[in-house]
């Protein structure tokens, strides 16, 4: 192996686990792969992850990525990290995180969101300044939260940081974060690319507690402290990019920059079933998100709270495989095990309806598929209309799917995704988008590059096309008109538990 040759790791640190990536920065092959689980607690709504698992759980994944790629320490130039977006992580004066991280499907921030999103004009307002509205999701909801139910840890906190930024500041010194996932705080504003003084008043945050926000594109912050090179086994001249959330990154994994546009809307699926696509305009619709993505463009994007763990939670309550599945029928699941954000239903509970005594358990794990699927197409459709497109036009709908995420690779998943969309798919061949994203990210930081033109070079995105199937119109109606007539009740359900 000639010691000239550059090697790029991507990390992915999303809710459930981190992934790394060793990728050639010549070529965008990957080499080497490493993982470690993260442990997500709580109940009655409640997500929380230690950030310092997290850090611990990086170490361990970039070690055996590099161990797994066979290639010597000192090739290894760069490296970035793209992160679950809008965890709220709280630091205290020696730098170290007061209490856990506040997930993105934390729940408990609903009333703050909710009383946020009536303030400063009300919800027109808040897409004009931020891009979104806030949901519990959104990180100035978790922060209300914060003060409202333990001010004395609010009043503490010296530094206030996404997952992403944490991980960048253990690596470099440096309390940097971007763009991309800033949008997702709801203090950012993206018209204007600062934060929004307005916002920062109304939930009494100093601007001083925050990242400073590096440019879009190829963004170099710093190189690796002594600390964090020994920890990692790198030298100290490896390359840090300011990274960015998990989407943005799986953007860039797929080539998607603003000229990309609605080409290729992606469907992620994984603990959220997220759809976005890259836009030249940032489109107004106040239930979706107004992402920046990370080249300056944007990145608008619906996200649904329950997907690949909820189906296999109830593949797991029937005692069935994931893949021993029939479509449901006259059976309609809405899996909301843990409420939901698009729709709005944070204190929804799931709904099963249309059992018989002759049902067969596969087609109530048939159904929750569709549930879940449905809702992330649902979300879909908005997002054509809010960006100008009907999702009936047959011209729009010929239109292929990027289908990510940890879902995409189960036969169930796709085939009731190519079922209820109607839709061609492209499935990438690479399994890792988002970590081979933010391997671009960090190429970037090496060369110069852009990210969005390396990942397009490398073909991280190439994948081979499904051929749409019929509609299964019916299945879409009895979805929509059981979401329909269950709302009020699923508007005021009980707390999750
Ligand atoms: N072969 C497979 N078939 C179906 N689902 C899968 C498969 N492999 C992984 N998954 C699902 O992918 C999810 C993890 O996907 P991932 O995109 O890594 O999630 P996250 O980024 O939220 O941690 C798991 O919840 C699991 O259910
Ligand atoms: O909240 C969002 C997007 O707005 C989620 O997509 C998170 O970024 C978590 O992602 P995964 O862990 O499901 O990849």
């Amino acid at each position: 192996m000639p010691t000239s040759r550059s090697i790029v790791i991507g990390v992915d640190s999303s809710t459930q686990s981190t992934k790394a990536a060793a990728v050639d920065a010549d070529t965008g092959e990957l080499l080497g792969i490493g993982r470690a689980p993260h442990t997500v607690t709580g109940a009655g709504g409640a997500r929380e992850s230690d950030p310092e698992e997290w850090w611990t759980a990086l170490v361990t994944a970039v070690r055996a990525a590099v161990r797994d790629a066979g290639v010597p320490a000192a090739s290894v130039t760069g490296i970035a990290v793209a992160g679950q977006q809008h965890g709220l992580v709280t630091l205290g004066a020696d730098g170290r995180p007061l209490r856990p991280a506040l997930l993105w499907n934390d729940t408990r921030s609903a009333p703050q969101a909710a009383a946020l999103a009536a303030r400063l004009g009300g919800p027109a307002s808040w897409t004009a300044r931020t891009g979104s509205v806030p949901v519990a999701s959104m990180t100035a909801a978790k922060w209300q939260w914060l003060r409202e139910n333990e001010p004395e840890r609010a009043a503490a906190a010296t530094g206030v940081r996404l997952p992403h930024d944490f991980l960048t500041e253990r690596l470099t010194g440096q309390a940097v974060t971007d763009p991309g996932d800033a949008s997702g705080t709801c203090w950012y504003g993206t018209a204007t690319g600062t934060y929004d003084p307005d916002v920062l008043d109304l939930i009494g945050l100093d601007k001083a507690l925050l990242p400073t926000v590096a440019p879009s594109g190829a963004t170099r912050v710093g190189t690796l402290t002594e600390a964090a090179a020994e920890a990692l086994g790198l030298p100290r001249t490896v390359a840090v990019a300011a990274g960015t959330g998990d989407n943005m990154a799986a953007a860039v994994g797929l080539g998607l920059g603003g000229a990309g546009l609605l080409d290729h809307p992606v469907v992620s699926l994984g603990t959220s079933g997220t759809v976005f696509a890259a836009t030249l305009a940032r489109p107004a619709d106040p239930g979706l998100a107004g992402f920046a993505a990370t080249d300056g463009t944007h990145l608008p994007l619906g996200c649904t709270l329950n997907c690949t763990l909820a189906v296999d939670r109830f593949a797991t309550l029937l005692g069935l495989d994931r893949e021993d599945v029939t479509p449901g029928g006259e059976v309609v699941v809405l899996p909301y095990l843990d409420g939901e954000r698009t729709p709005d239903l944070p204190h929804a509970a799931g709904l099963v309806t249309g059992l018989r005594h002759g049902t067969d358990p596969r087609a109530v794990l048939g159904a929750a598929y569709e549930g879940a699927a449905f809702t992330v197409l649902h979300a879909l459709d908005r997002l054509l209309a809010a960006c100008g497109l009907d999702p009936a036009d047959p011209a729009v709908r010929d239109r292929p799917l990027r289908l990510i995420g940890g879902g995409a690779q189960g036969r169930a998943w796709t085939e009731t995704v190519r079922r209820l969309s109607g839709r061609p798919l492209v499935v990438p061949a690479a399994t890792e988008l988002v970590a081979l994203g933010a391997a671009a990210l960090a190429g970037g930081a090496v060369t110069g590059a852009d990210p969005v033109a390396l990942a397009t070079a490398w073909g991280t995105g190439n994948g081979d096309v499904l051929p749409p199937v019929t509609r299964d119109e019916a299945a879409w109606d009895r979805i929509a008109g059981v979401l329909s007539a269950a709302t009020p009740t699923l508007l005021g359900g009980p707390e999750p538990s």
